[in-house]
């Protein structure tokens, strides 16, 4: 794909495969920035998503909100529709728990980001979260992606378990192909023969992103590693390597969670890390997101 230029008025050759186009850095060299509520993915500004891997009632979400919050966050995270291996594991608390991401992601200032599994729950999912995320396990699901691309939320779309990159590419190029733009990636691990993680975390993927895209990417260490004691190091990894944000689970008591409690930090652990970021951001020329003063505004203009 390196160095092939977008072409859009070649037609699909039946039987042929067609490439990424609406992806590729040269359809958009500046760079595209996704917006959700106030917050700007893909300038400058490192962006900081977190809270639970699921939402598991009023108090969970509401404290976990207000420590990340509290912490310098800028997005609230949470799942209220959960993809779990086994039908009896918790599958989240479905539209409910939608309401009580958005009551607390209001209460404390944060724009929220959950996962939309099918099509049918894209109009409610849409109407509440500030970005739509599509699971790994939802990658390729193509309908999924093609729907997504008629709606006016920012996507997030994470690599799938076993994807290439070149798969990774094209599911976004589904929403794009639709005429979403406000498109984001997100590695989060990818299935090898390496057993001692939950997943291996593909760094140099990102730094190839970012060449190859134009699309913000973003870092989720909380499933690319399933332990807690790496997320703090993965995270400013990521930072170094060009990442555009995290998505990170926290959680008031990780020893009782429904959901992924290896891998979620607690509210402390998470204030450690956001207090960790800036030296590694100010390295690679980066900065913590934050709201564009109005002297900067009026120069923009
Ligand atoms: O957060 C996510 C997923 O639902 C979770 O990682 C699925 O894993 P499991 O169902 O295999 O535990
Ligand atoms: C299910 C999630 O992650 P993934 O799709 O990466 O497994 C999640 O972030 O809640």
């Amino acid at each position: 794909m390196g160095g092939k230029q977008p072409d859009e008025s070649a037609p699909a050759v039946a039987g042929k495969e067609t490439g990424a186009r609406r992806v590729l850095r040269a359809f958009r060299p500046e760079g595209t920035r996704v917006r959700a509520g106030s917050v700007e993915v893909g300038g400058p500004g490192f962006v900081v998503m977190a809270g639970p891997c699921a939402v598991e009632g009023l108090e969970q979400v509401d404290r976990t909100a207000a420590a990340v919050a509290q912490a310098g966050a800028h997005v609230l995270r949470g799942g209220v529709f959960k993809p779990r291996t086994s039908p009896y594991a918790f599958q989240g608390m479905g539209e409910p728990g939608l309401h009580l991401l958005a009551e607390a992601g209001r209460r404390h200032g944060l724009p929220i980001i959950s996962e939309v599994m099918e099509t049918a729950q894209i109009p409610f999912m849409a109407e509440s979260s500030d970005i739509l995320q599509v699971g790994a396990r939802n990658m390729q699901n193509f309908s999924l992606l093609r729907a997504l691309g008629k709606v006016r939320r920012p996507v997030l779309v994470k690599r799938g378990l076993s994807a290439t990159l070149q798969e990774w590419l094209l599911a976004a190029e589904y929403v794009l192909e639709g005429g979403n733009e406000q498109v984001m990636l997100c590695e989060r691990g990818i299935r090898t023969f390496e057993t001692e993680m939950r997943n291996t975390l593909d760094l140099a993927a990102v730094a190839w992103a970012k060449q190859r895209t134009h699309l913000p990417v973003i870092v989720d260490p909380s499933h690319a590693t399933g332990q807690v004691d790496l997320i703090l190091p993965m995270s400013l990894a990521a930072a170094a390597a060009g990442a555009d944000g995290l998505l990170i689970e926290v959680h008031p008591r990780p020893e009782q969670a429904l959901c992924d409690g290896n891998q979620a930090l607690t509210p402390e652990r998470f204030q450690t890390l956001m207090q960790r970021l800036p030296p590694v951001l100010d390295a690679v020329g980066r900065h913590l997101w934050r709201p564009e003063s109005p002297a900067q505004v009026v120069r923009a203009r």
